[in-house]
């Protein structure tokens, strides 16, 4: 079993093939398996509130999930559970789960599941004490086609209690994604780590109580394949907020000055985009920067400096479209000489001319680059230009600019996001901060998922007061990028449900959370929970 880590489904595959390898073959590892998911489904039959007599009915699908089990069904028998089998997608078509049903003790009750009702599969469902959802696991895929249809109604309407075996059916494990009819699990028993899917949402909010058991796959398995490199980690998003205060913020020396934390130099901003400029500058300074110099156009410079007292501003020329022009970029080369970081991109706008500003800044910049939104929709046509920076680059895309980061549809990246933003980051060697209800940063081979946040972020301006943090805290350490990123997400998204406790998610504006972010900070610094 692998502690705290996380796995994708192809890491989970290529366990099982290096496993082979070393001489545990797949069906030693089902055989684990149905075991571990008979003794957790026994623990459960003796829980409070369960009857004298359980009944255990085990749904079983034609894949491997299937085979597990039957394995369990077996081992349910033996110690002298009443337990039934549906077949619900026929018979099984994996050698692995063939094998596990050539071995169903012939005294255990078998029935097919054919849509109907009022047979006996049904009644199965409705009258067990527990149901144990084996129909699909990892190898699931896309929708719940329209014969299975009934089953999944039927199983979330009238199961008492569900365990679900490595993942709750209709759940994508890859990408979390999960339909309206895929199973709802009081309890589900993962075999070996967890996988991807179950944190991420809508699939986390199916999996009820998730149990990761060991299945025999030996520790050996778990390197030598280039896909178990990436290692992925959501230590962040469980700790208390005492333990982040403590890992993640670093002190501030009494006799520190301004340039003690550093300076950044923002590009940000159009005529048509004034506020993101605004809220990515203020993000931060709240997030503790020395100093903040914006470079915007002259619409913007107007309008931000008559209340961002705290900045200092810089015009740059700008054109018809009232973005800003790719002349700039020696002027604002030349303010990054005394700067510790450069932000690029909110609210910035999208033309040809910012396409070129943003790929002469990216190539030149002596100091790590942090680019958002537009910076990095202007960055797509000359995405190359990655290959030749000079410093540290991190990329905060949602899924629409990862898609199009990566040339790939946006329902294309969500089947699949770690694997596009993983990718992305290995190629060029940058940090991808994969923005979504649960944020995936990618960097260096270590990947760590926030979960941490609600929906007070799902407004605009919550990407551009992150970006801002992370600028301002690469402004101010020599930390690797993960680390700042994870900070600076984790910092935004706990703010999000400290300040909803009392307040509707649905009227929480961005400059709340930034107003309120001095209080949680100096709330993790004292170190009370
Ligand atoms: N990896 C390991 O180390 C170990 C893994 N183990 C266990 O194996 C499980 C993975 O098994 P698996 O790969 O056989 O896939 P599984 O989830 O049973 O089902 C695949 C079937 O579903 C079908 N199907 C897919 N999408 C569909 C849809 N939308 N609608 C309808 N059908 C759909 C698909 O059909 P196909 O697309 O191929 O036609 C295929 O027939 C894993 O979760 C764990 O429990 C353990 O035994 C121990 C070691
Ligand atoms: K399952």
């Amino acid at each position: 079993m692998i502690k705290d880590r996380i796995l994708t489904v192809d890491q989970m595959i290529a366990c099982e093939r290096r496993s082979e390898e070393l001489g545990v073959p797949a069906s030693e590892l089902m055989a684990a398996a149905g075991e571990k998911l008979a003794g957790h489904i026994l623990s459960e039959t003796m829980a409070d509130g369960q009857p004298d007599t359980p009944e255990v009915v085990i749904l079983a699908g034609k894949g491997n999930n299937g085979g597990d089990g039957m394995v369990a069904a077996n081992h349910l028998f033996r110690s002298g559970i009443s337990v039934r089998v549906v077949l619900c997608c026929g018979n099984p078509a994996t050698e692995t789960a063939h094998g596990a049903f050539e071995k169903l003790n012939k005294s255990i009750e078998v029935m097919f599941y054919d849509g109907d009702t009022t047979h006996a599969w049904a009644k199965a469902i409705s009258e067990s004490t527990i149901v144990v959802d084996c129909i699909f696991g990892t190898g699931f895929s896309g929708e719940i086609g329209r014969e299975l249809q009934p089953l999944f109604i039927h199983l979330n309407t009238y199961a008492r209690r569900v365990i679900a075996c490595d993942i709750p059916s209709g759940v994508d494990a890859r990408s979390g994604q999960a339909g309206v009819l895929a199973v709802t699990a009081d309890i589900t028993v993962t075999m070996h780590a967890k996988k991807l899917g179950m944190l991420l949402s809508p699939a986390k909010y199916f999996c009820g109580k998730v149990i990761v058991d060991d299945i025999g796959i030996p520790a050996a398995a778990n390197t030598g394949d280039p896909l178990m490199e990436n290692e992925i980690y959501a230590k962040a998003s469980m700790l208390s907020d005492e333990q982040l205060g403590k890992k993640f913020l670093t002190s501030r020396k009494p006799w520190a000055h301004k340039g003690t934390f550093g300076k950044l130099v923002c590009v940000c901003g159009s005529d048509r985009y004034v506020g993101a400029a605004g809220i990515s500058a203020t993000a931060a300074l709240r997030m503790g920067v020395g100093l903040v110099e914006v470079c915007s156009t002259e619409n913007v410079v107007r309008s931000l400096s008559a209340n961002l007292y705290e900045c200092i501003f810089s015009t740059m020329k700008s054109d018809d479209s009232g973005c800003m022009t790719s002349d700039n970029a020696e002027e604002i080369l030349s303010r990054l000489e005394d700067a510790k970081a450069l932000l690029v991109g909110c609210g910035l706008g999208h033309t040809p001319e910012t396409e070129k500003l943003v790929a002469e800044l990216v190539e030149k910049s002596p100091v790590p680059v942090i680019l958002d939104a537009d910076g990095i929709n202007s960055l797509v046509p000359n995405i190359d230009v990655l290959l030749k920076k000079k410093s540290t680059v991190i990329l905060t895309p949602h899924p629409g600019e990862l898609a199009k980061l990566c040339g790939v549809s946006q329902e294309e990246v969500l089947s699949d996001r770690l694997r596009y933003a993983y990718g992305l980051s290995k190629k060029y060697g940058i940090t991808i901060v994969s923005k979504s209800s649960e944020t995936i940063v990618c960097c260096a081979d270590r990947t760590e998922v926030i979960t941490a946040g609600n929906t007070a972020l799902s407004k605009g301006g919550s990407g551009d007061m992150l970006a801002g943090m992370i600028a301002s805290l690469t402004a101010q350490t020599k930390r690797s990028s993960l680390i700042n990123c994870i900070l600076a997400c984790m910092v935004m998204g706990r703010c999000a449900e400290v300040l909803s406790t009392k307040r509707s998610e649905r009227g929480i504006l961005t400059r709340d959370i930034l107003a309120y972010m001095p209080f949680f900070l100096k709330h993790l610094e004292s170190g009370e929970e």
